[in-house]
């Protein structure tokens, strides 16, 4: 065994129970990561996302974009959005992830943290929108950041770290059973880009 190896093993579960989620790690090179980084940062359409939470019109700081290959209206937290089609990049990195995980998609939401203040409470994307039990394939691009799980009953939690051009896998139960979240550090001060590949009801 080399125990200085940094291989992952991308079939092993993250989670003890309840679900399973799989970190593919880096998928590119540093200056292709950065490529897709530059890219997605310039030629997305980024909105500041809203929402009505409790009759209150929330605007976050962090910035969104949703894409896919109908024009999916798709209601949340009193918002609602409909689809733009897909660019080329987003298209390249959907093939990517399609061919990594063996699974298809067909949209794809994408959030833009300008730095460590910025994060997202637990939750978990069981929306009715969304095929039930289907998997969801998140890409980071940009700043390092922890991202955790919590079991909505145990409440045991799982971190991991999500680097600059990796892929994660979000699969089977997951939703179901498990909150994740993206913390708010004071250690990051550098962008990050998430885009998570999902299955909507067509
Ligand atoms: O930014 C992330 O890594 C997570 C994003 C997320 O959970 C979501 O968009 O539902
Ligand atoms: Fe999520």
């Amino acid at each position: 065994m080399d125990l200085f190896s940094t291989t992952i093993d991308i079939n092993k579960n993250l989670l003890p129970y309840g679900g399973t989620v799989n970190y593919y790690g880096k998928l590119f090179s540093q200056s292709e990561a950065n490529h897709y980084f530059d890219k997605l940062l310039s030629s997305i359409e980024w909105k500041n996302d809203e929402a009505f939470i409790m009759g209150k019109h929330i605007i976050t700081k962090r910035k969104v974009a949703w894409y896919g290959d109908e024009n999916y209206a798709y209601k949340y937290s009193g918002a609602s959005k409909t689809a733009l089609p897909w660019t080329a990049e987003l298209l390249e990195l959907k093939k990517t992830v399609e061919e990594k995980t063996g699974t298809t998609f067909n949209s794809c939401l994408l959030n833009l943290y300008h730095s460590g203040d910025e994060g997202m409470a637990y939750h978990s994307d069981d929306e009715k929108a969304l095929a039930k039990d289907s998997a969801i394939a998140s890409m980071s691009f940009g700043a390092e950041r922890k991202f955790l799980f919590r079991h909505k009953q145990t409440k045991e939690t799982v971190s991991t770290f999500l680097e600059h051009g990796s892929l994660l896998l979000m699969a089977d139960k997951t939703q179901t059973n498990w909150l994740h979240r993206l913390p708010p550090t004071k250690k990051v001060s550098r962008p990050r880009i998430n885009l998570t590949f999902r299955t909507m009801i067509p």
